[in-house]
């Protein structure tokens, strides 16, 4: 009978908070939340191991979930077990087959994408990948593959009957995170999760157990729905209803942003009918994802002490379902942003990511554009396919702003063609599209019907119309802006454009959007 992977357990006496071990497993056992154990005794000698995994084995069976051995293919075939779990330094899998009764299961450990392919010529029977995060169960000898490393190596697994599960600091509070992003870009998902010491070392195991196979099991039901306004015309009539949604309800929009551009920024939230607050400090994040709409984050002038706050910002709006624009402002410009973003992107998980062609080339190790400081040089051959691409990969939506900007979230792709160069000239204008894009995600996620599903990160919404929406706000009203008879040129644009985008109705964005939708 083929093993449900769903939330597979990986014991260590070590961790236990007092419990006695035995009570501890049926605390978990008992309850369908585990469908898979694993003994893992690293200090035990032969016979307590033996002793440890034929009482081990009473109780799972008792329970009929099935029991893995970590690395001792000689205890597995002692208790007859299920299954061996073994290391990239453990017997071969070929040897551990003709060791081991027919059937029985063989997992191995992965860390790389070449380790999982050799898995998977071996015969492995599922893969355990990882780690995706820094554990303290274990000292790790590799550095963590992160959630963004996942997709790579489940894509090895296309076409085949190799399970796949993640394990290291897996917890219920960022199991919701780690399912979003662990996705091949043929959609080949995680069989399961393996997890040790949020439950292990929980006062409560069961319930720990439970909160992790909720989320789990959650997150099967949902994907970025197809149902969406598909034509050009439904995608802008969904964008201008947000703008007038915005006004209405005036939402918080939290900023932590860059210091060149905090105070335009703040105003341009204020112009939308949002309302801004420019916070950075991490204690805060909690408080702040509350009473927040949304929560941008834009790395123009990242510091160390403003990472900490962007990492806790960004966790905190995925755990209370806020949407989180990513603006990842000069990222190619120094390896310090290139990590910083790697460890944000593995902490949290966003809604959109808005770039000009540098910066997202950046992203994905392309060539095709460079950034000099924080702008972009060069541009790519289809941007179009790049969008949607990338959409695809972050599992979010992706803006390439740009003269002409594109706009998917892996489905739909979109191009807008407004704006002036003026818009180009002056500082900040690419953050306050942060900014208006932001709003917008507000909107579009106050209006969304929250599922209850633990394994959102957002209530929903149409956030490609969000985006769209706060890109034809800033473009038109530069149009507008240049027009004017009181502008002669940077000095006298900025105040202008801002004075538009408050004085914007949707109608007169209708009249001037040009909005195409390509595929
Ligand atoms: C499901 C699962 N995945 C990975 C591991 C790690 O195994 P290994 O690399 O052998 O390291 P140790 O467990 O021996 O520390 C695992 N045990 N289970
Ligand atoms: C055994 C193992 N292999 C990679 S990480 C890890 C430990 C995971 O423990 P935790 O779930 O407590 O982070």
């Amino acid at each position: 009978m083929d093993v449900d992977y769903s939330l597979y357990l990986v014991t260590d006496r070590s961790l236990l908070p007092g419990k006695p071990y035995l009570e501890s497993l049926e605390d978990t056992a008992a309850l369908p939340s585990v469908t898979v154990v694993q003994l893992r005794e690293k200090h035990a000698d032969t016979a307590e191991f033996l002793r440890i995994a034929q009482e081990t084995k009473a109780l799972t069976d008792k329970y009929n979930v099935p029991l893995i051995i970590n690395d001792r293919v000689d205890i597995a075939c002692a208790v007859k077990a299920r299954g061996v779990h073994l290391g990239q330094s453990d017997l071969p899998i070929a040897v551990a087959r003709t060791l081991l009764p027919a059937g029985t299961i063989i997992g191995i450990s992965c860390n790389s994408v070449e380790e999982v392919r050799r898995a998977r010529d071996a015969g492995a029977d599922y893969v355990g990948l990882g780690a995706v995060w820094d554990t303290q169960t274990k000292t790790l000898t590799n550095p963590p593959v992160g959630v963004r490393g996942l997709g790579a190596m489940l894509h090895e697994l296309d076409g085949t009957n190799v399970r796949a599960v993640a394990i290291g600091g897996i917890k219920s509070s960022n199991l919701a995170r780690l399912l979003r992003g662990a996705v091949s870009e043929t959609n080949h998902r995680l069989d399961g999760v393996a997890v040790v010491s949020d439950i292990v070392a929980s006062l409560d195991p069961g319930s720990a157990a439970r909160r992790l196979r909720t989320i789990f099991d959650a997150s099967k039901k949902i994907d970025i729905p197809t149902s969406f306004a598909s034509s050009q015309e439904e995608i802008l009539d969904g964008a201008l209803a947000l703008s007038d949604a915005i006004r209405k309800s005036r939402p918080i929009v939290h900023q932590i942003t860059n210091v060149v551009v905090a105070n335009q920024s703040a105003n341009m939230t204020l112009a939308l009918g949002a309302s801004p607050i420019m916070a950075t400090a991490p204690e805060e994040m909690s408080d702040l994802s509350k009473i927040s709409g949304a929560l941008l984050v834009n790395i123009g002038t990242l510091v160390n002490s403003t990472l900490d706050g962007m990492l806790k910002g960004g966790f905190f709006a995925n755990s209370f379902k806020k949407p989180v624009v990513l603006d990842p402002v000069g990222l190619g410009a120094s390896s310090f942003r290139k990590g910083s973003l790697h460890k944000l992107l593995d902490t949290w998980q966003p809604t959109v990511i808005k770039g000009n062609a540098g910066e997202l080339a950046a992203l994905v190790n392309s060539q095709e554009a460079t950034g000099r400081g924080v702008d972009s040089v060069g541009g790519f051959m289809n941007p179009a396919e790049v969008v949607r691409a990338m959409a695809n990969k972050e599992r979010c939506v992706i803006v390439l702003s740009g003269k002409t900007d594109y706009v998917s979230d892996g489905h739909r792709v979109v191009a807008i063609d407004n704006g002036h160069p003026l818009l180009g000239a002056i500082t900040g204008s690419g953050c306050m599209l942060g900014s208006c894009i932001a709003a917008f995600c507000a909107a579009a996620n106050a209006s969304a019907i929250d599922e209850q599903n633990p394994s959102q990160l957002t209530r929903g919404g149409d956030f490609l119309a969000a985006a769209v929406g706060g890109i034809l706000t800033l473009t038109v009203a530069s149009e507008l802006a240049a027009k004017r008879d009181d502008v002669h040129g940077m000095g006298t644009f900025l105040p202008a454009l801002i004075d538009e985008v408050s004085n914007l109705r949707p109608e007169v964005i209708r009249q001037f959007a040009k909005v195409t939708r390509l595929e």
